[in-house]
């Protein structure tokens, strides 16, 4: 029997997020969201889901937190829907949405849980992108105003802040793949939303640190990777300029003040211009506290010409998938974390997401879900490697407490490890959430393979 054994200053949780969870889209003063939007307009998600109920935490957030004191987790990541603080983006604010999150944030610090509290989770107010959205650089300030008062209302409360989860998710894959909310196809507003995220991200990182409030910030982008399928140059070179679109971009602005050149080229050869002003790079490259990482797949990839943006294309390799269709490749987690370290040095990481797709419906009150398991200990095994390696890992937290509205796949894809019923909204806890428990308290878990 062999065990992995983690250090005991390690922090363990589980992530949400607001519009795929709460409900009550219609409650407590909340403003409508481009996700709102999107997911009534059809053919944009799966059966034409959408996050009107979700899964009910909107009131059922006692009933959450009680799961998360049962898991023993240290800390809860979760999503403030800027709709219910700043109905319109901007203007007056909504008590009844402050009191909201109070409500929830009470009732985690009651159980002896950090909140981790992520300020941008995709749910952009409608008023403001019938405005532009983040193609109008006057979004900066809506978002800066919207993160100071959270700051200011939750002093003391929050410790651990996030400004932006996954701005890849939210920049290309919503405005040049046009898969996510609001669901366009053009590079150049792509590249300018980005850069206008990133932008918000380095103010709101400074206004924190003018106000002195108590506690740390850092952002959360999500990561692949694509590894070389051979020693070829061309096949390196795919690969460096796949891996450049999730992670250079994001992370050479905020660690090094600038853009990775070779893709602001590759950008402008497609059309798109990178519009920087005046002090747009000092500010995007304040220092951070910690830096959260999104980790769920990758693949092996080879040069193709002329293939997409990139010339790149992922090959089948074998690798076993979860019932998302992604490939599950926890050498690809050990390879990320190796590179950020050996990139952008000693940043203190929290994993912000890492977890898998499994669809497993209860059975006589029981989930049998052991291939989220098997998937859970893959990834640790590859953490323990790349924290034997050096890599400064401060906390993992598993994507998701709960089944949740999956974006364009609606409810049909499920990531939790507990199960939700979405018609009655029953919660079930899965055999992984006892396998999570039992490891949480432990501190180590008996590898199976
Ligand atoms: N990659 N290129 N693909 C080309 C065509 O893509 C089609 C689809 O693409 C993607 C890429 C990435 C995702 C994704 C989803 N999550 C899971 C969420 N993370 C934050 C939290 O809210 C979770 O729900 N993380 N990433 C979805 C779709």
């Amino acid at each position: 029997m062999s065990i992995v054994q983690f250090p005991k200053e390690m922090k363990w949780g589980v992530a949400t997020a607001s519009y795929q969870i709460e409900g009550a889209v219609n409650e407590g003063g909340r403003g409508l969201s481009i996700w709102d939007t999107f997911s009534k307009t059809p053919g944009k998600v799966k059966n034409g889901d959408n996050g009107d109920v979700a899964c009910g935490s909107y009131h059922r957030y006692k009933e959450d937190v009680e799961m998360m004191d049962d898991l023993g987790v240290d800390f809860y990541r979760f999503s403030v829907a800027w709709p219910r603080i700043f109905p319109d983006g901007t203007g007056e604010v909504n008590q009844a949405g402050l009191d909201y999150y109070h409500r929830l944030v009470d009732e985690l610090l009651e159980k002896g849980i950090q909140p981790m509290c992520t300020l941008y989770h995709w749910d952009l107010p409608q008023a403001l992108q019938d405005q532009g959205g983040w193609g109008n650089r006057q979004t900066i300030d809506a978002f800066v105003n919207y993160a100071n008062t959270m700051f200011e209302a939750f002093e003391g409360k929050i410790k651990h802040w996030i400004t932006f989860n996954e701005p890849w998710c939210a920049s290309f894959l919503s405005n040049y793949m046009g898969v996510h909310a609001p669901g366009n196809q053009d590079l150049q507003l792509a590249v300018d939303v980005a850069h206008h995220m990133n932008v918000a991200h380095g103010k709101a990182v400074s206004d924190f640190r003018k106000l002195g409030i108590e506690g740390q910030i850092g952002y959360a982008p999500n990561v692949e990777w694509n590894e070389p399928y051979s020693n070829r140059q061309e096949d390196i070179d795919a690969c460096k300029r796949a891996n450049a679109f999730h992670l250079d971009w994001f992370f050479d602005p905020v660690f090094k003040g600038e853009y990775p050149k070779f893709l602001v080229d590759l950008f402008e050869k497609n059309g798109a211009q990178l519009h920087v002003e005046p002090g747009d790079m000092e500010i995007i490259s304040q220092p951070i506290d910690f830096l959260g990482i999104n980790y769920y797949s990758g693949s092996v990839a080879r040069y193709k010409e002329n293939e997409g943006l990139f010339e790149h294309e992922r090959i089948d390799t074998g690798f076993q998938k979860t019932d998302i269709g992604w490939n599950i490749y926890p050498e690809g987690f050990y390879n990320v974390l190796t590179h950020i370290h050996k990139t952008y040095g000693d940043v203190p990481i929290y994993i912000t997401e890492n977890g898998s797709c499994y669809n497993e419906e209860p059975e006589n009150g029981r989930v049998r879900d052991s291939k989220r398991i098997d998937y859970l200990q893959q990834h640790l095994i590859a953490l323990d490697r790349a924290m034997k390696s050096g890599v400064n890992i401060k906390g993992y937290l598993t994507w998701s407490l709960m089944d949740n509205f999956e974006w364009a796949e609606g409810y049909t894809m499920r990531f939790g490890i507990v199960h939700v019923n979405y018609r009655t909204l029953e919660r079930t806890k899965k055999d992984s959430f006892y396998w999570y428990k039992q490891m949480i308290s432990n501190g180590f878990f008996e590898r199976l393979s």
